[in-house]
């Protein structure tokens, strides 16, 4: 880990431990993912370890999210046992002065916004480069399109503007997510009209889930250089 990378982690690190503390004993949390999010169910390990919290059941986002938690004693549940989730713990790739987002960096969008729009409180833990004047300007924006038809995806996503490139896996075919489903990064540039794109991405067949998080934030918690800030929405 470069020095740089260290520095990030120190700060992604000290967001998703602000925002743990936010947790109460006998809470249904959702886990969010990403290596942001990952510093959260460390530390909520902890804190069940040691006794400080109890009875605290966590929503995995992911597979990924899942096994990281199952491997450090995390008791984890569903939304068909929890369908109403307490708090919500997660990243994101890029966020708005308004506190819309960007995510699906890591691929888990669709799980994250479903458990995002089932959790009463939605905190974003971020480090401050993620900060943005406007959606777009540092960060494409994934959709997650069903893999039959999704060249046909492609050529909507451009008619709306997008430079379009399918996401790939380390080894170099097409990323898949938990769903099976592909992954199209588009690049939209700055979003004049957030809420306006997400209405013609939702309106798409085929198009399981896209990026956009919109009025889903409750709170956003930024680590930077100058300390640690909590925004409440
Ligand atoms: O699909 C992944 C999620 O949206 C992540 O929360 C997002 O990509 C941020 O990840 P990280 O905390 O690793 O920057």
């Amino acid at each position: 880990m470069t020095p740089d990378e260290s520095v990030v982690s120190s700060f992604k690190r000290a967001a998703a431990e602000r925002a743990v503390d936010f947790i109460q004993s006998g809470m249904v949390v959702g886990l969010g993912t990403g290596s942001t999010a990952a510093f959260a169910v460390r530390k909520l390990a902890v804190l069940l370890a040691e006794g400080t919290l109890k009875d605290v059941v966590g929503v995995p986002t992911s597979r990924t999210t899942e096994a990281l938690a199952t491997s450090l004693g995390v008791p984890l549940t569903t939304l068909d046992v929890h369908p109403v989730v307490d708090l919500t713990i997660d990243g994101a790739d890029e966020v708005a002065p308004d506190l819309s987002l960007i995510k699906g960096g890591g691929g888990a969008l669709l799980r994250e916004k479903i458990v995002a729009q089932a959790s009463r409180r939605e905190v974003i833990i971020v480090d401050a480069p993620k900060l943005s004047p406007r959606l777009g300007t540092k960060w494409p924006v994934p959709v997650e399109v069903l893999p039959f038809g999704w060249r046909s995806q492609s050529l909507f996503l451009e008619s709306l503007g997008a430079r379009v490139t399918v996401r790939l896996a380390l080894d170099g075919a097409p990323f898949h997510t938990d769903q099976g489903n592909v992954v199209l990064d588009c690049d939209f540039g700055p979003i004049n009209d957030a809420a306006a794109l997400a209405a013609r991405l939702d309106s798409r067949a085929g198009v399981m889930a896209h990026g956009l998080f919109l009025n889903l934030t409750t709170d956003l918690v930024v680590a930077g250089p100058d300390g640690i800030t909590h925004r409440v929405r």
